[in-house]
């Protein structure tokens, strides 16, 4: 499980050098960082700040990588919720299923490169982006599978799940926020796969003007005839995989474990007028003077619901930075109290995260709110980039560093 410790430890591993060589291969030098970045263990200025004294240069691979990352903040600052829908129209004359099949849900399509993915998916709450990538193209195009159907789905196990680079790259690969879908074959996981994830002679084995042909009708790739093969030869494995659950809530064990409280009476709110409101994606730094109130939005949960692991991750550095952790719908607990006691200051990060922009909104109104950017590197241009490329031209130049 990611914690502090874990973050420092693989911090000091990053080879910026090796990155560049080998971030495609799946056993390649990527960072693991992901996790601690979503959920903002140290600022991205501080993070490229520190690279930058071991040799990062704009010119990096792993720079631009970052750039992503702040380009679909960009693109959510303009857009808000618009994330969640077709950016630009889909592939005509496709139709695209709302629901997941029960093969995909329980790793077991039979197609090795597929079910691994989700079963590390699973497992790990981590991915690399490669297999991010296959499994997204696999799901849309060749299962026809609605992105949103999907995105939602990862969003909720991914230990880095962010709405932004999650929503935005599904997108991407659909082709929804790109000019063409991204296809994939059994010829690219075979060069950048270890063997275990190789599907030569597969139903994945075949040209790329092939699989485009596929993407662009309504034709499905289903393994299911090799399954009943497979089946037939008693040589396929029909035990079930747990698949483990979305939860809109942590598990009882969880909420007792750090004593999350869902009724501001159960905490001595009288204790001080300056309050720090800590959401989950602004986990930082350490206890300071103020009360540090860890804030879990119901609403949003409902909509956006976490794996065990996920809850278990953010719970436990929260417990950390917070006098107490407060759960439930907070507009209808935490803002009363706060319109009943006004001289409460309040400090917190903006986020676009649903809901959660709506209740820092309401709490601004009501009380006197120190309200934090976001902590981005880069500028975020007042025109709406369509493209990372008209991104980048415009912001480059433009880092946002700590002044030390
Ligand atoms: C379908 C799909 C869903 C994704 N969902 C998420 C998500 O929910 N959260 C998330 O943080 N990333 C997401 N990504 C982007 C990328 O896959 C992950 O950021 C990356 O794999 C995380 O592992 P890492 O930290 O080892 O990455 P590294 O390769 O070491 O990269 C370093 C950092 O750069 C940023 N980054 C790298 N690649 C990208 C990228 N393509 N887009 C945006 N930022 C990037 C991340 O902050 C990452 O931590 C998704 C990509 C795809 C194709």
């Amino acid at each position: 499980m990611p914690d502090t410790k874990s973050f420092e430890r693989i911090l000091g591993k990053v080879n910026i050098q090796e990155y560049e060589t080998s971030r495609n291969f799946l056993n390649g030098a990527v960072t693991y960082l992901s996790p601690y970045i979503t959920h903002g263990y140290e600022s991205m200025p501080n993070l490229v700040f520190q690279f930058k004294k071991q040799g990062l240069t704009p010119q990096h691979k792993l720079y631009a990588e970052f750039g992503w990352r702040e380009y679909y903040y960009h693109v959510w600052s303009h857009l808000g919720n618009g994330i969640f829908q077709d950016i630009r129209p889909a592939l005509p004359e496709v139709t695209y299923q709302a629901a997941l099949p029960k093969d995909i849900l329980q790793a077991k399509t039979g197609l090795a490169p597929i079910d691994l993915a989700i079963s590390t998916l699973y497992e790990t709450g981590y991915l690399h982006n490669h297999a991010r990538m296959w499994l997204a193209s696999y799901l849309i195009h060749f299962r026809k599978i609605h992105w949103r159907t999907c995105a939602d789905w990862m969003y909720g196990y991914l230990l880095d799940g962010d709405l932004a680079s999650n929503h935005l790259s599904w997108q991407w690969v659909g082709s929804t926020f790109s000019s063409k879908p991204y296809l994939f074959n059994a010829e690219n996981i075979t060069k950048y796969a270890p063997v275990e994830w190789h599907c030569t002679n597969s139903i994945l084995d075949q040209s790329y003007e092939a699989l485009d042909a596929i993407a662009r009708s309504n034709e499905i790739l289903d393994n299911s005839f090799v399954l009943k093969q497979l089946a037939r030869n008693n040589t396929w494995n029909e035990t079930q995989t747990q698949i483990p659950p979305l939860l809109s809530l942590p598990p009882e064990a969880l909420l007792k474990k750090y004593q999350v409280v869902a009724d501001l009476k159960l905490f001595d709110m009288s204790k001080s007028n300056n309050f720090k409101l800590v959401h989950p994606w602004n986990l930082k730094g350490t206890r300071d003077q103020k009360v540090q109130l860890g804030i879990l939005h119901t609403p949003f949960f409902q909509e956006f619901p976490w794996s065990e692991q996920r809850w278990e991750f953010v719970l436990n550095r929260l417990s950390q930075l917070c006098d107490v952790i407060v759960l439930g719908d907070l507009q209808k607990i935490l803002i009363p109290y706060l319109k009943a006691h006004k001289s409460i200051r309040i400090d917190v990060q903006h986020t676009y995260n649903p809901h959660y922009a709506d209740l820092l909104l309401e709490i601004s109104k009501t009380n006197d709110t120190l309200m934090q950017p976001m902590d981005r590197f880069l500028a975020n241009p007042d025109q709406f980039c369509p493209s990372f490329t008209k991104f980048w031209q415009l912001v480059v130049k433009k880092e946002k560093f700590p002044k030390h």
